[in-house]
């Protein structure tokens, strides 16, 4: 369990993490979102005490960073894939790893094989991939066998395969009760990997939920109706706005309502003897729900 109370980090005048207080629960895999900027790799790396805040605390386990007696067997983390000796062999570095953090040598054949790297365990990491380093990365985080994972883009440069192989190795470490707290700007991914979702702009919280409570709660449901016959299409058209429901032409011919339910929909489509082709409730993705909620809060984006 991670738990961030009043967290707050300043440089100069500028506040980046701002008064964040969430807890991140073990056995599932929690999402962390946010735009550039608002403070997520701050975040983490206060909680592994990479970096010190002026206010609050990040506590693992209940207790700081700095407290742990052996940190990387409470927490392991991917926090920069690139911070690695260049001239270093993938196994002598985790090896090192290993040694300092009074882990067994045995690990690091372990680890290699979990990420798919024991075949070039002796080549230097310098010549590593983008896809290589990554998981070395998550290699390292995973050495002490921590039950906290703190991953930052783990899926960046990686190909499809390496991002589905990432999505199911969060996943099961989850499963294994583990407290896994992941971010990313691929909403499609975090759709599919995360259980829970805590979402900062400019350093505060802005949500704290479940992904699916989290999508209905910043999007709407809408419902696509196809009808073929002119005429049937604006009565029924006329009979939904006085249901209050809010209408609009959608993609081929089609009718997008909003604030009616789609069986609600179908039922005035009977009563009124109106063929339909089409019906169909749209729920919205994760990144409608994100762009939604995280308008207001985005930095370095370039206005309309
Ligand atoms: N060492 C530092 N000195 C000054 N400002 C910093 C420092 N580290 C981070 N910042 C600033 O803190 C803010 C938050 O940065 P951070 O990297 O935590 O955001 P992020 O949410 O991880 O962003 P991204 O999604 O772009 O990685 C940014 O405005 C950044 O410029």
């Amino acid at each position: 369990m991670i738990t961030l109370r009043a967290l707050t980090k300043r440089y100069g005048e500028k506040t980046v993490v701002d008064a964040l207080t969430c807890d991140v629960e073990p056995g599932r895999v929690t999402g962390f979102l946010g735009p550039n900027g608002a403070g997520k790799s701050t975040t983490m790396r206060m909680t592994v005490g990479l970096d010190h805040p002026q206010e609050g605390e990040a506590l693992v386990g209940g207790r700081r960073y700095a407290e742990l007696r052996h940190p990387l067997r409470e927490v392991g983390a991917l926090l920069d894939a690139k911070a690695l000796h260049p001239g270093r062999s993938a196994g002598k570095h985790l090896l090192a790893m290993a040694r300092s953090n009074g882990i067994a040598p045995g690990r690091v054949e372990e680890v290699l094989a979990t990420v798919g790297l024991s075949d070039v365990a002796g080549k230097r990491a310098g010549q590593f991939s983008l896809g290589m380093g990554q998981r070395l990365g998550i290699a390292g985080a995973l050495l002490g066998d921590p039950g906290v994972l703190l991953f930052d883009e783990p899926v960046n440069g990686l190909d499809p395969d390496g991002v589905r192989w990432v999505r199911q190795l969060m996943r099961s470490l989850a499963a294994e009760g583990r407290t896994v707290f992941v971010s990313s700007h691929l909403m499609s991914e975090m759709q599919l990997t995360a259980d829970h979702l805590v979402v900062i702009g400019k350093g505060k919280l802005l949500a704290d939920a479940p992904v699916a409570e989290f999508i209905a709660g910043n999007s709407r449901t809408t419902v696509s109706v196809r009808v073929p016959a002119a005429a049937e299409l604006s009565t029924l058209d006329a009979r939904l706005r006085a249901e209050g429901g809010l209408t609009h032409p959608g993609e081929a011919g089609e009718l997008v309502v909003d604030g009616v339910d789609v069986t609600r929909v179908g039922d005035l489509a009977h009563e009124l003897g109106i063929r339909l082709h089409g019906l169909t409730e749209r729920t919205a993705s994760l990144e409608q729900a994100y762009m939604e909620l995280t308008a207001s809060s985005v930095e370095y984006g370039v206005s309309a």
